[in-house]
């Protein structure tokens, strides 16, 4: 098909594949391409983006022009996309083949001017470092005016606009400018690129970095915790968490602190801002704090000159209204001297500075993009200046690292991300690095790290660095736990509940008798209600304000909290604090439901369906169905309810009805308890009546929304084998899908509880969550119902394989395993040479983009021999080079069963593939052998030749990516059609 037929029929692909984005960049590239090419003169360019017009009727107004510029102008727009999409964004589009050689070919100018012009591509991406240094010169020179240089540096432009501004400026302004800058640019190139230009500090701004630092770190040298009786000094307590970033929509990468303002996992070029994102309690602003107090001692950032954090919690008491320098120095560090040198400073050199925002899900406004703001020195309400810093608008080069637990980060806000860490709390490792670090007696540390590691649900648990932190403070209640170690998030809140209660009971040689729940009734009850009632007008109870209204008493708050405290404000400002508030406020308000004994259990089913419908109104509310006085509530947005709604199944189970039972009724509790099991068996049925019937010949598949996790942890809190069993016993599913659902080993835990109940084995689809070692040996115990398992990017090591495979030879039914991308290596293989010796039905491995060698493939190798059954084995993007393939084809090469080999980009050349032409030679089913992209050049591709005549039934060989030329594939393809190229 020609170019301009191309064109015309892909132009709603085009028009969506430069406008999906959101952002003007790509168009931009494309024009600076075309202009570059002469595709496009000067005037065409501005037809094009003179005008303010959106982004959609700019790109179209392009491909009407091109497209009556004829053929040869729209090959080369074709070839501009190519060069200009991500490789994700191209699947489906066809550039044409013309002209790709065309566009190398540089004319030589004729004037500066036009030199400019060629080189626009090159100079985008090069001038961005060099802009004011550029600007300045060209003043120096005569040859632009301030205004001119205003008119580049303004904020609402990204870099790289700035620096198209500018090439149109010096356009503009005629030959002589386009000379002078011509001449600057050479002397930049003459510099050595090793000498890095220093930005000088003047002495206001040289004090008052001075003053930031400082202030900064003893901000940040303490870590903040409840118990108020010992302070951790951040240095002793840190460990480190485990850091992920999604690259692309498969490759997902770990990362170090080092990295996170780094280059690594950048998706959008254009954009400053940085999440971090993780579930409550997984370190997110400890890592924050961190990372300030690592740059306040220059070891970390130390091209960051200033940087200023931010809580989103405390920017919700600012009500007044305020200029970016207010925020700046009313916020974080007061200017003595120089405010407005300071400022200035921080305006023209925004790339030297770091703003961090944490807890943005704290913050009362929903981010939204509605309200433009960009001058630095207007005031505005808090909300528009930090909705206005995230995405750009304000303030533009300012690096920002913001925190959020996942669900107050909407696709509006991800549009203006660089990138987006994922923070996933602890490794085993780092759990026990965590408590020796907690306790100084070495003998303590080890009984406590004992006793996680021997209970898998706790070791679970401890992922999330809060709960390791509960538990190495209740070390004791949990080393002495009479009634089993716990299992449940219920069984460790009322854990520290009890802890802390026992604190409260003076000093006289006694410990809480079975009834302590009861002795402290009144107590407990009155911090429910008060609980439940902030809750459900999405508040925290326990703030400075209850305490001066008189609804709350410095006793409650010691118990409520927890907390022996000198004075309040010294746990307001204790973030730790307030994260234990909020949880400890939904366990306190589920206890308030659990105990309420007015005989009413509505409370309980508007709980639960409030995680199902939409409100509708005041009618709602769960508080309105026990005290009909609190006013309107929006119950389904606060995910603060779907955790108390998991306590209040805890507290229902049978295991504390002794401890319950003398507080409230034991009928009344039977009824409570039936409600929730009602409820949550009919939440899974619903889940399940909304899967749409299997289309013929595919398997019933049930893809889970997140609502779905929720309701199995609350089964899974009841700790009842019967409530699972009634749960699921009935559900027809070949294969359940969890994708994407947040799934770490807490989840597992839950998962397998229930899922072992299932009637007939399933597919078990958890790619892309955060299962690792510990969620995998949480799952063993529903190995037995899952037919395969996908596990791709999971973070799991050989470790888990090990434990896999020493469980999974002995389950029937589990035949299929996937594991792409995780963090297998050539130990994982002997574990699954041995699955191949034992289970002699094993039909399909899948090991691709991990760090597997030619050993690891001759370990495989070694099990396969005495395999007669593997269909599918994938090991893409591993390195098993010729050795490994050698091993493979000979292992294989009497295989009855394979139909699938996947060696792709594993470095195998010709020798690798004379060995498996032997296989290929012998195959007697249809296989399907991938062999692109590797090192294979023509003699290895003859023996595939000389194969594939002898052997009829096999059925593609592909080899794209190899060492071939263009003559090579062209005359080999035309003599066997099922290699393909
Ligand atoms: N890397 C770490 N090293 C040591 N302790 C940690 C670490 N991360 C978290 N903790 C412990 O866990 C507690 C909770 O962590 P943090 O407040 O950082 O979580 P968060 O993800 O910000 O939670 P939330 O979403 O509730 O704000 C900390 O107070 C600290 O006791």
């Amino acid at each position: 098909m020609c170019a301009q037929q191309l064109v015309l029929r892909q132009r709603t692909e085009l028009l969506g594949a430069l406008c999906c984005g959101g952002t003007a960049e790509p168009l931009d590239s494309v024009l600076d391409l075309l202009l570059s090419w002469d595709v496009l003169v000067w005037e065409d360019y501005h037809n094009v983006q003179g005008l303010p017009k959106p982004l959609c009727s700019k790109t179209r107004d392009l491909l009407d022009l091109v497209y009556t510029k004829g053929e040869e102008a729209c090959s080369l727009l074709l070839a501009a996309f190519d060069h200009v999409l991500p490789e994700a964004q191209k699947a489906g589009l066809c550039f044409g083949k013309g002209n790709s050689r065309q566009r190398d070919i540089k004319k030589t100018p004729t004037s500066a001017s036009e030199a400019l012009l060629i080189d626009r591509p090159a100079l985008v991406k090069k001038i961005p470092d060099h802009l004011d240094k550029v600007l300045e010169a060209l003043k120096e020179a005569g040859c632009f005016t301030s205004q001119d240089c205003d008119g580049v540096l303004l904020p609402v432009y990204t870099r790289s606009q700035k620096v198209r501004k500018l090439l149109d400026q010096v356009r503009f302004n005629g030959e002589g400018a386009a000379k002078a800058l011509l001449q600057y640019l050479q002397h930049i190139d003459s510099k050595p690129q090793s000498v890095k230009e220093e930005k000088e500090l003047s002495t206001e701004c040289l004090r008052y970095k001075k003053k930031l630092c400082s202030s900064v770190d003893s901000q940040s040298k303490i870590l903040s915790i409840y118990g108020g009786t010992r302070r951790f000094s951040l240095e002793d307590i840190y460990t480190d968490g485990l850091l992920e970033v999604v690259q692309s929509d498969t490759k997902v990468t770990d990362l170090g602190l080092q990295d996170l303002v780094g280059l690594l996992g950048t998706v959008n070029e254009e954009a400053d801002t940085i999440l971090i994102s993780g579930e409550a309690g997984i370190g997110k602003s400890t890592l924050l704090q961190r990372l300030h107090l690592l740059w306040a001692q220059g070891t970390l950032l130390t091209d960051v000159h200033m940087l200023f954090p931010f809580s989103c919690r405390k920017l919700n008491a600012e009500k007044n209204m305020l200029s970016l320098k207010e925020l700046l120095f009313q916020h974080c560090c007061w200017a003595d001297q120089g405010q407005d040198e300071i400022f200035q400073f921080i305006l023209d050199y925004p790339h030297l500075v770091l703003f961090t925002f944490d807890g943005l899900d704290e913050f009362k406004h929903s981010f939204t993009d509605e309200e433009r703001h960009c001058c630095p020195t207007q005031q505005a309400p808090v909300h528009t200046l930090l909705f206005n810093l995230l995405q750009g608008t304000l303030m533009k080069g300012v690096q920002k690292v913001v925190t959020s637990r996942p669900q107050a980060v909407g696709p509006s806000l991800k549009r203006y991300l660089r990138k987006e860490v994922l923070a996933k709390g602890f490794s085993p490792v780092g759990i026990e690095h965590f408590v020796r670090k907690h306790h100084n007696d070495i003998t303590v540390a080890t009984r406590v790290v004992e006793s996680i590691k021997a209970n898998t649900a706790l070791l679970g648990l401890c992922h999330i660095p809060v709960f390791c932190w509960i538990i190495s403070k209740c070390y004791k209640e949990l080393l002495g736990c009479g009634e089993g170690s716990p299992q449940t998030v219920t069984d460790v809140y009322l854990m520290v509940l009890k802890h802390f209660l026992q604190k409260q009971v003076p000093q006289q040689h006694r410990t809480l008798g079975k009834g302590w729940l009861q002795e402290h009734l009144e107590l407990v009850r009155r911090l429910g209600q008060l609980a439940l009632e902030g809750l459900e007008t999405s508040c925290y109870v326990f703030t400075e304000s209850d305490l001066q209204k008189g609804s709350i008493t410095q006793q409650d708050l010691d118990l409520g909290f927890l907390i022996q405290c000198k004075d309040l404000s010294d746990y307001i400002d204790c973030k730790h604090f307030e994260f234990l508030h909020a949880t400890m406020q939904c366990f306190f308000a589920a206890l308030y439901i659990v105990l309420n004994n007015n005989g009413n259990c509505s409370v309980i089913v508007k709980l639960f369906q409030s995680q199902f419908k939409q409100p509708t109104g005041n009618h709602n509310c769960l508080v309105h169905c026990m005290m009909p006085v609190v006013d309107d509530c929006n119950v389904a947005e606060s995910p603060n309810l779907q955790i108390t709604s998991e306590f209040v199944a805890g507290l229902l189970s049978q295991r504390y009805r002794s401890l319950i039972e003398p507080s409230c009724p034991a009928v009344l509790l039977e009824k409570k308890s039936e409600k929730v099991m009602k409820c949550l068996s009919k939440g899974i049925q619903r889940h399940f009546k909304s899967i749409p019937p299997p289309v013929k010949g595919e398997k019933k598949s049930m893809h889970a929304m997140p609502g779905f996790v929720w309701l199995i942890k609350c089964i899974y809190e009841m700790q009842e084998n019967e409530i699972a069993k009634g749960a699921v016993a009935k559900l027809e599913i070949e294969h359940l899908k969890l994708t994407y659902c947040n799934i770490g080993p807490v989840e597992c835990t839950a998962l397998a509880y229930v899922l072992r109940y299932l009637p007939n084995p399933i597919g078990l689809q958890l790619d892309f969550n955060s299962v690792g070692d510990v969620g995998l040996e949480q799952l063993l115990p529903c190995l037995h119902i899952c037919q395969s398992l996908y596990l791709r990017n999971n973070n799991i090591s050989d470790e888990g394989i090990r434990k896999l495979v020493e469980k999974g030879v002995h389950c029937e039914c589990f035949v299929k395993v996937a594991l792409f991308n995780n963090k297998l290596t050539d130990e994982c293989t002997k574990y699954f040479a041995w699955l191949f010796k034992t289970k002699k039905d094993f039909v399909a491995l899948r090991l691709g983009n991990n760090k597997i060698t030619s050993q690891g493939a001759e370990q495989l190798a070694e099990g396969l021999r005495y395999n007669k059954s593997l269909q599918y084995l994938g090991l893409w993007g591993n390195n098993i080079g010729d050795k490994g393939a050698e091993a493979l084809a000979d292992a294989l090469k009497d295989s009855t069963t394979l139909i699938w080999l996947s060696l792709a980009d594993n470095n195998v050349g010709s020798a690798g593939a004379r060995a498996l032409a032997e296989l290929v030679k012998r195959s007697t089913t249809p296989l399907v052998l991938w062999l692109n992209p590797n090192c294979i050049k023509r003699d290895g591709v003859e023996c595939l030749i000389e194969a594939l005549k002898e052997n009829s039934t096999v059925k593609e060989v592909w080899l794209r990516g190899n060492n071939l030329s263009a003559e090579e594939v062209k005359e080999l393809s035309e003599r066997e059609s099922r290699l393909i190229f």
